[in-house]
């Protein structure tokens, strides 16, 4: 879809930021670029909608060479996204969401329209459309860019660093949210990043960048971490790449074992006999877990199981899509060293251990799913 042939840029001063780049963007997918500040990754992007043209070295876009398109109508089949959003201050939500398709002919209605459509796509609530910009949160602002990108349905999005200017746990959510929407849209979408979480997350494939605009390494997520191609990949993969990488194992047929469990309202005195080696776990009604009771904690009580008796619980592991990381880190963050596992709809299910993990993990190398 997107193919950088042997594309070096070199500006005048010199500087080269890019250096003979090979590589080619999958169609349908996430491609991210990361690495250190400096590296090249937002000159390699904004080549491919023109912004900054190649020293030499070609770029293919859909088969076709980009040098033989007309930059206006190059980006007007590639959506891009800045950080902080880029939006016209002085324009309504909808009226930025709507210059696209304005400006590639729509009507007014039709294009505001559309742009309606769009903000409910990214979670906007409509009527924050008859706001401006800066009337936003910096998370709201980011969707308006990425709706924004997409109002005029291009098959390419550039996103460039779109959701480092917020804060984590709002990134965590944007990303999330990409992540879904790019499960209905299927776009072809270059992401660039400096933060190797954020690139292992979304990526489908992620190109490693280093000083001197080279590509270090191309890979998808579980290789860079399983088999990074050098010292400086490795090290910018971080240190905890051999427990990451076990995000991307299956923990099918992961053994589930039984956990007590009370509901919460029970008699103290009902809950001291259900405890299993001192402890139980406390549902709701919906059989949701919601906390942890242990034999200590209810001799100092009487009464009902309430939620002031009970000791919080540690991450779940989620039978149906979790990895062998998530119940890793179920076991280790339950403070009963049990790990609690649910399913789909975050019922309850049984219990895993840290020891079950690792046996799942020897059996995966021993079939050879994991590199050696
Ligand atoms: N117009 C320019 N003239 C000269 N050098 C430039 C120009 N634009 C970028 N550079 C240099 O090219 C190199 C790559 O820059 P680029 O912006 O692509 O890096 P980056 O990897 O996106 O960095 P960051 O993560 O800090 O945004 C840097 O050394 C930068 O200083």
């Amino acid at each position: 879809m997107i193919e950088f042939q042997a594309v070096t840029k070199r500006f005048d001063d010199g500087t080269v930021a890019v250096d003979e780049l090979n590589l080619s963007v999958d169609p349908g997918r996430i491609t991210v670029f990361v690495g250190p500040s400096g590296c090249g990754k937002t000159t390699s992007l904004r080549m491919v909608n023109r912004m900054i043209d190649a020293s030499s070295g070609t770029i293919l876009v859909d088969g076709k060479d980009i040098r033989q398109s007309d930059p206006p109508l190059l980006r007007r089949g590639i959506g891009y996204v800045i950080q902080q959003a880029g939006l016209f201050p002085h324009r309504t939500v909808l009226d930025n969401v709507a210059t696209v398709p304005l400006l590639s002919g729509w009507d007014r209605r039709k294009a505001r329209s559309r742009a309606a459509e769009l903000l409910e796509i990214v979670g906007l609530p409509s009527e924050l459309g008859k706001r401006y910009p800066a009337q936003l949160s910096g998370g709201q602002q980011q969707r308006v860019g990425v709706a924004r990108a997409l109002a005029v349905d291009p098959p390419v999005l550039l996103m460039d660093e779109p959701f480092s200017a917020v804060d984590p746990v709002v990134r965590e959510g944007l990303q999330d949210e990409l992540l879904r929407l790019q499960d209905e849209l299927d776009k072809t979408i270059v992401f660039v990043t400096h933060d190797i979480d954020e690139a292992i997350k979304l990526g489908d494939k992620v190109a490693v960048f280093r000083t001197g605009g080279k590509l270090a390494q191309y890979d998808k997520p579980s290789e860079l971490l399983a088999r990074p191609a050098d010292d400086f990949v490795a090290s910018f993969v971080g240190r905890d790449r051999g427990y990451r990488a076990l995000g991307f194992l299956s923990a099918d047929g992961l053994p589930v074992g039984e956990l007590a469990s009370v509901v919460l309202g029970t008699p103290v005195d009902q809950a001291r006999a259900a405890l299993r080696q001192g402890w139980a776990v406390v549902v709701d009604e919906r059989k949701h877990p919601v906390g942890w009771v242990s034999a200590d904690r209810l001799s100092t009580v009487d009464g009902l199981v309430t939620e002031d008796v009970l000791l919080s619980g540690g991450s779940l592991y989620d039978v149906d899509s979790g990895s062998l990381r998530s119940a890793l880190d179920s076991a280790l963050s339950s403070p009963s060293a049990l790990g609690v596992a649910v399913d789909g709809t975050g019922a309850l299910v049984g219990s895993v251990t840290a020891d079950e993990v690792l046996r799942a993990l020897a059996s995966a190398r021993d079939a050879g799913e994991v590199p050696q």
